[in-house]
């Protein structure tokens, strides 16, 4: 959980108020304070960074790795999710569902998109983004009516009204292609854009890769109910971790730092107590392959079927043992920003994740995890026990 940090990094203070020493090419080092941007002010400060990209330098016990970045992602994923919201309570109507139209979650994409581009190029003008979406159904004639409704929704958060041409280069920010190398972004404005739609799970996810690695991760998971065994009472969770610091759970639209609360994968050591789940869409993993892979570890409680990254935040706090996505067609590849965010949150709640093969998931290639099949999550007491199921079950098929 606390990966290969040096020990003083590992023990920062539970207030924020610290140096944040940020690896990667020429990233200027940043002092937060504060628990919300509008209350931030950052002091820009030249320290002498390693040309060696990977290099981390403790400069006090008040350090704080990535602080900068948590915070700012933190508030990217809530504006976004207030603006997820918002477009959920006034265009998703009986009609909307009746007639499987698809038109509000596509302006909540989009709009949340430009928001979370907005922020962080605001704080990181350097940094380049891998985003799901790109302005293509937005432009010219055929895209003006969509256009506007996402111009209007971006206008109702920003400080001073944006052009549409500003919004679309904002949403092209999200082009970029991803790599080995220096530092990006990975953003899914909306995930489970279908459990959006019926006004189940969905999530905003966003997640900072390092030279290949995934570094910092936010999930804003806006009815995912705060307390599992409360499943009617509050709702709207936020997930973070940082890489060798442990994940947390807050409120979204909380109480900020103050809120948090450490979250730690469960401890079931024998699967046959395991809680498993899976996708609600059968194409997105299959249903039948889990349902033999279940029988092999005597898992007898049916999965639980949610959409989106909210499935890695329940394994993540112990609701779930173990996340299953197997492959439907070999010729898919998963997404970066379907993963990236969920990756870090379960190995900084002490649980593990790598593909069907027991590969770990590589987000140092590009867009996709090419060189992967599938994703397999779970507590690390039967991780390996899982890998195996899942191995007998596959038979090598990918
Ligand atoms: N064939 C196939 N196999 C695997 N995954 C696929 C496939 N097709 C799409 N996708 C991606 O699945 C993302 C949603 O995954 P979920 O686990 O939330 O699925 S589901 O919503 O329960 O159906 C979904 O993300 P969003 O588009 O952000 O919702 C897609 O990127
Ligand atoms: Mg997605
Ligand atoms: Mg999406
Ligand atoms: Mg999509």
């Amino acid at each position: 959980m606390t990966g290969n940090l040096p020990a003083a990094m590992r023990c920062c203070t539970a207030t924020f108020q610290r140096w944040a020493v940020l690896s990667g090419g020429n990233r200027a080092v940043s002092r937060a304070s504060g628990s919300s941007l509008a209350c931030f002010s950052w002091k820009h400060i030249n320290i002498d960074t390693d040309s060696n990209q990977s290099t981390f330098r403790t400069y006090s016990t008040q350090l704080a790795y990535f602080g900068k970045e948590r915070a700012v992602a933190i508030e990217a994923v809530e504006c976004a999710s207030r603006v997820c919201q918002a477009v959920f309570k006034r265009l998703v109507t009986e009609e909307t569902l009746t007639k499987k139209d698809k038109s509000p979650v596509t302006v909540a994409d989009f709009g949340a998109q430009a928001v979370v581009n907005l922020i962080l190029e605001k704080h990181f003008p350097d940094d380049p983004v891998v985003g799901e979406e790109d302005s293509k159904d937005l432009q010219g004639e055929e895209g003006r009516v969509l256009r506007e409704k996402v111009v209007d929704l971006v206008n109702t958060v920003t400080e001073q009204p944006l052009s549409s041409d500003e919004i679309l280069r904002l949403i092209d920010r999200g082009q970029y292609a991803g790599g080995p190398k220096g530092s990006h972004w990975t953003l899914d404005p909306i995930d489970g854009t279908k459990g959006f739609l019926r006004g189940e799970q969905f999530a905003v996810c966003l997640a900072l890769i390092v030279d290949g690695k995934v570094r910092v991760g936010v999930l804003g998971c806006p009815n995912l109910p705060y307390e599992l065994d409360k499943p009617d009472g509050e709702r709207g969770v936020l997930m973070v971790a940082v890489e060798g610091q442990g994940a947390f759970q807050r409120r979204l639209h909380g109480g900020g730092r103050a809120d948090e609360v450490p979250i730690h994968a469960s401890k079931v050591a024998d699967t046959k107590d395991a809680t498993f789940c899976e996708s609600v869409e059968a194409a997105h993993t299959s249903h039948g392959d889990s349902a033999n892979i279940a029988k092999l570890l005597n898992i007898t409680r049916p999965s639980v079927r949610m959409d989106s990254q909210c499935k890695y935040a329940a394994v993540a706090r112990g609701d779930a043992d173990i996340y299953l996505r197997l492959p439907q067609k070999a010729a898919y590849e998963e997404k970066i920003w379907d993963h990236a965010a969920g990756n870090i949150i379960i190995h900084e709640s002490g649980g593990r994740v790598t593909d069907v093969n027991g590969k770990p998931l590589d987000f140092s290639i590009g867009r996709t995890l090419s060189a992967n099949k599938g994703v397999i999550a779970a507590n690390a007491n039967i991780f390996d026990t899982v890998i195996d199921a899942v191995q007998t079950t596959l038979a090598g098929k990918f």
